[in-house]
């Protein structure tokens, strides 16, 4: 594992030394230290909630940092470990139902990051004895739009609460965010489908399914609708002025509106505006309309500074970054040609 390289993101690592929390966080970290994270106003989030924090991202952009603005979110050093549910890309099985107990009781925690860092993650002194992965699921956030399993952490933790049977949480989290519900509207189903599992296998196999299903889908219309396709035009999920749709079924959304409303202080930087400027690129997309290959310089547009030219497989998986690499998701690796042995996500990057 890497070492959190200087400047960013030494200030959680010298606080791992200090064993005391660094005094830019000290003050939200004091509101959130009521029984589950009381902010400002009082009010309290009914769980608690965590994260570790390595400063990666773009503070103005950062679904974690909001939430921890907000008072209902507390930081964690590195060292410390968490009781409840850690969402996190180290996990090794998936977030169920049967997990619910633990999330209400002890609650969840995320790691703040960012995705092209990971690497330098210290994931063996951060994380917990309930580390887990998200099931396939769709981003809706301004950042990461239609990509699957790619969840900020606002999401992740709303994923976790909606799967365990806490639409109630989950819908709470997420209205702080102007694009927040798009979330649960765009996943509903598949939410639903989650909700009905009870233990870890069960929910891989209602993924596996839908996988499947989802793939099936989209050989049949390729073969029905050869050059007359919406979704062999384009990644519809990711350009304006289009339906928005999920697996190629439209969800009557418009992502002219995602982009364009509200959140102007958190997403109308300098980076998402690089990120726009990255889709007028030459790019090219696979069958279910993931972007599978970027001009040279392009940008990629996710949280925190990630830079790599990425490529995506069918299901929205990196399967080539600058350098020929492949991409260890789980315990399996991806090809180049989209095979997904195993639909956990992403341990190692291997570039
Ligand atoms: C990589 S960070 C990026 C956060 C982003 N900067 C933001 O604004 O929230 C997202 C975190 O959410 C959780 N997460 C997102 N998608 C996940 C998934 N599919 N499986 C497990 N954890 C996931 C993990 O804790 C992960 O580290």
């Amino acid at each position: 594992m890497a070492k959190l390289s200087k400047g960013k993101g030494t200030n959680k690592q010298r606080d791992a030394h200090s064993g005391r929390p660094s005094s830019n966080h000290t003050s939200s970290h004091r509101r959130a230290e009521s029984k589950h994270g009381a902010n400002k106003n009082g009010k309290s989030f009914p769980v608690k909630l965590a994260m570790w924090d390595f400063d990666q991202c773009d503070p103005k952009r950062c679904s974690g940092k909001k939430l921890e603005r907000l008072g209902v979110i507390k930081s964690l050093r590195v060292g410390q470990k968490f009781q409840g549910i850690v969402v996190s890309p180290n996990g090794k099985t998936v977030v169920c139902p049967n997990d619910r107990n633990i999330v209400e009781e002890s609650g969840v925690a995320v790691v703040e990051c960012s995705w092209a860092r990971l690497d330098e993650v210290p994931f063996s002194k951060i994380g917990g004895r309930n580390e887990r992965l998200l099931p396939y699921l769709v981003a809706a956030n301004q950042v990461n739009y239609g990509r699957p399993w790619r969840l900020n952490c606002v999401e992740a933790l709303a994923a976790c609460f909606a799967i365990v049977g806490r639409l109630d949480l989950a819908t709470e989290l997420l209205s702080h965010f102007s694009w927040g519900l798009q979330f649960l509207e765009l996943n509903k189903e598949l939410l639903e489908i989650y909700q009905h599992c009870t233990d870890a296998d069960s929910v891989k196999e209602a993924e596996n399914s839908w996988l499947e299903q989802i793939e099936k889908e989209a050989q049949e219309r390729r073969a029905h609708n050869p050059g007359d396709d919406l979704w062999l035009t384009g990644n519809v999920n990711r350009k304006r002025n289009h339906n928005v749709t999920q697996n190629g079924v439209s969800t009557g959304a418009d992502t002219e509106s995602i982009w364009e409303q509200g959140e102007a202080s958190e997403y109308e930087t300098e980076g998402i505006e690089n990120g726009e400027k990255a889709f007028q690129k030459s790019v090219e997309y696979d069958s279910l309309g993931n972007e599978i290959t970027l001009s040279e310089n392009s940008h990629l547009e996710d949280s925190g500074n990630d830079e790599l030219s990425e490529v995506y497989d069918s299901l929205g998986n990196i399967v080539l970054s600058n350098e020929e690499c492949a991409v260890t998701i789980g315990t399996s690796k991806i090809s180049t040609e989209g095979d997904v042995a195993d639909h956990s996500i992403y341990a190692n990057i291997e570039v």
